[in-house]
């Protein structure tokens, strides 16, 4: 056996045991592999998958061939209609938490992998009906049981909703996928009561804006019928005309949006009441904590609830996050800073960059990458360079970064969630909090900078109960920072290889290093570098003059404006206080036509000096990538 099938044993996949699971029909030629209509593809049988069923997978709607949930998240497959309750039996039926002892208390956060320290921690809830003796209003529980179909609560829910009820101060970590956002969603809504008159009883602040979009979609869909008002403040013009727009109870936004808007004088925050810092380690980060620190400024309502909710709270952000909001209670559940445990880890040793594409085109070839996909690279350079190759494969494949406006952003998540897009290729934009339920493989294409980022990553698959894998490339560079992974590895129970645990752990100086400066790794390409050039020129012109117009077009979307998100490698995005060289404040890169224009002149000379032979090809090559490349473009758009 030689080096490479060692190395490569973690990712052996039996076709036969997993035969269902293959969604499209196994072909030996990959180029058909994904090719169909858009809105039709055939399954392992040849039967043809509609769009549809993609979108039950993306948005988790009950699926004949789902795993079975695991004990932690239980999800309702069929809606019994006998379970129906009428609020006051059901609040008679169901044990009162108060009433519950100690012993049996201790005895169920042990069961459920939940440990409190810090401030006095109240009983928990074993069942959703228990939160009506909690306050919890009847309909509020009814919709979590019979609109949402939830079995019962998720160990984060069962310990955080009562303690957010009873006004604590709570710091909370649980696994990717378990359901934070409906543990401070159920008791923030029950505490508000009714719509309100004022700007923001609750906000939530979320490090990108596709994740703010969700926690909205989340509250929407809790709060059913009832009036109360959701609003995601990410307008620059917000507030101003109708004061009606002010008036909501639920305002979800970026640090750099509200930033802008309280300086602006748009908004005030003094009727905060409730404050939830969702993926509070990356809030508290060297990036966000200046946005961070104005914010809680303007939060001076007396009686101000904090709270902080992450898979991955580290120990240095946590003495950060209790001088911000003294005595709080802990509350985490499993190991801390651990991966989920519903997803199969895999590693992959590629050797050098060029193995990367090999062993994707594999992957894929093989059907072990099953849709819907998500792949990660760690800027948004490479991001693109993947996309312009995977496409020539003629795979419904799409691309998310910063880069994109937001519209197109929004399109690509709709795309995505539609079952248009079978593999994503995203930047770590994508890495925190969004929740595709139905995501089968997550492939970390560059290997992560941090052991959070990781976990954050691969949490996009394994999702409320579901299975999923992820594989991680890896490639010599690599090597000194496997044994981080290897670490996250073995917590969550994953089998690794024995020499892999023999590696020496990188250093605190190396792997803050890493954090900040990503390996400089080769770009990603089969063509040849003139080609390559060519197509990056026309990529950047095509956007650029796309831009332009969208500033024409749309003043109130205009590129002056801060991008919200990041997925700048070194961790720091504020474009809003540092402005990139050759960028413009939004971030976005500037076109200096004059070097452009000299540059091409003597590439033009170049070409007539050095023979016109390859000519031919070039130019035919040259007119397939453009028109691939715009034709995704313009289907993003
Ligand atoms: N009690 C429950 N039973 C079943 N599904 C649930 C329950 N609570 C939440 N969910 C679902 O689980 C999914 C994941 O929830 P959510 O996005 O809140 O996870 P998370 O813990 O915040 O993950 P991440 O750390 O990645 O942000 C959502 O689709 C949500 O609707």
């Amino acid at each position: 056996m030689d080096i490479f099938d060692v190395l490569r044993s973690g990712c052996s996949f039996s076709k036969a045991n997993h035969s269902k699971d293959v969604l499209f029909r196994a072909r030996a030629d990959s180029e058909d592999q994904y090719r169909g209509t858009s809105d039709h593809r055939e399954d392992a049988s040849g039967k043809k998958l509609s769009a549809d069923v993609f979108a039950e997978l993306i948005d988790g709607n009950p699926m004949e061939n789902r795993e079975p949930s695991s004990a932690r998240v239980r999800v309702k497959q069929e809606h019994d209609d006998q379970e129906e309750h009428d609020g006051t039996s059901a609040a008679e039926e169901a044990t009162d938490p108060h009433t519950r002892s100690d012993d049996t208390v201790r005895h169920l956060r042990r069961q459920h992998g939940i440990h409190v320290h810090g401030g006095t921690a109240p009983p928990l809830i074993e069942q959703f009906d228990e939160l009506r003796h909690l306050g919890v209003p009847d309909w509020l529980v009814d919709n979590l049981r019979t609109g949402l179909k939830y079995d019962g609560p998720t160990p984060i829910q069962m310990q955080a909703i009562p303690a957010l009820l009873e006004g604590q101060k709570v710091i909370a970590s649980a696994p990717t996928g378990s359901g934070k956002t409906m543990a401070f969603l159920v008791p923030l809504i029950t505490l508000i009561k009714g719509p309100g008159k004022g700007f923001a009883r609750i906000l939530v602040v979320c490090p990108t804006r596709e994740l703010a979009q969700q926690s909205l979609r989340e509250f929407d869909r809790l709060r059913g019928s009832r009036k109360f008002r959701g609003r995601l403040v990410d307008k620059i013009n917000f507030g101003s005309g109708d004061e009606g727009v002010r008036r909501v109870d639920f305002a979800v936004t970026t640090p750099l949006k509200l930033v802008q808007l309280l300086r602006d004088g748009k908004v005030t925050l003094d009727g905060v009441q409730y404050l939830v810092l969702d993926e509070a380690d990356k809030l508290l980060d060297m990036g966000f904590s200046p946005q961070l620190d104005e914010i809680l400024s303007h939060c001076t309502h007396p009686s101000l609830q904090p709270m902080l909710f992450s898979a991955t709270i580290p120990p240095a952000v946590l003495q950060l996050a209790e001088s911000i909001m003294p005595a709080p209670l802990h509350i985490s559940v499993g190991v801390d800073n651990a991966a989920n445990t519903d997803v199969d880890q895999r590693l992959m040793f590629v050797s050098s960059e060029e193995g990367k594409l090999l062993g994707m085109r594999q992957l894929l070839r093989d059907g072990e990458v099953k849709p819907p996909c998500l792949v990660f690279v760690q800027d948004k350079d490479r991001a693109q360079q993947l996309f312009s190759e995977l496409v020539y494969d003629g795979l419904y494949v799409d691309v998310m970064h910063s880069d994109k406006s937001k519209t197109q952003r929004d399109n690509v998540i709709k795309a995505f969630r539609a079952g248009k897009i079978w593999v994503l290729i995203c930047t770590d934009l994508m890495a925190r909090g969004v929740d595709f339920k139905g995501v089968q493989v997550v492939i970390n294409y560059d290997f992560p900078q941090s052991a959070a980022t990781y976990i954050h990553r691969i949490g996009r698959t394994g999702r409320a109960g579901r299975k999923g894998t992820a594989i991680t490339f890896f490639t010599l560079n690599d090597v000194p920072y496997l044994r981080t992974i290897v670490n996250v590895m073995r917590q969550s129970g994953c089998e690794v290889p024995e020499w892999m645990l023999k590696l020496q752990k990188p250093n605190k100086k190396e792997r803050r290093r890493l954090e900040q400066h990503p390996l400089k790794r080769k770009r990603i390409a089969t063509g040849s570098g003139y080609d390559l050039r060519q197509e990056h020129r026309h990529h950047d012109t095509v956007e650029a003059s796309k831009r332009r117009k969208r500033q024409h077009d749309t003043p109130e979307e205009g590129a002056n404006e801060p991008t919200q998100a990041t997925d700048d490698a070194s961790g720091g995005l504020p474009s809003l206080y540092r402005v990139k060289k050759g960028h413009d404040r939004s971030g976005r890169r500037v076109v200096n036509k004059g070097a452009a224009k000299r540059k091409a002149r003597t590439e033009d000379k170049g070409v007539a000096r050095g023979g016109s032979s390859r000519d031919g090809d070039r130019s035919s090559r040259l007119q397939k990538l453009r028109w691939l490349v715009s034709e995704q473009t313009d289907k993003q758009t």
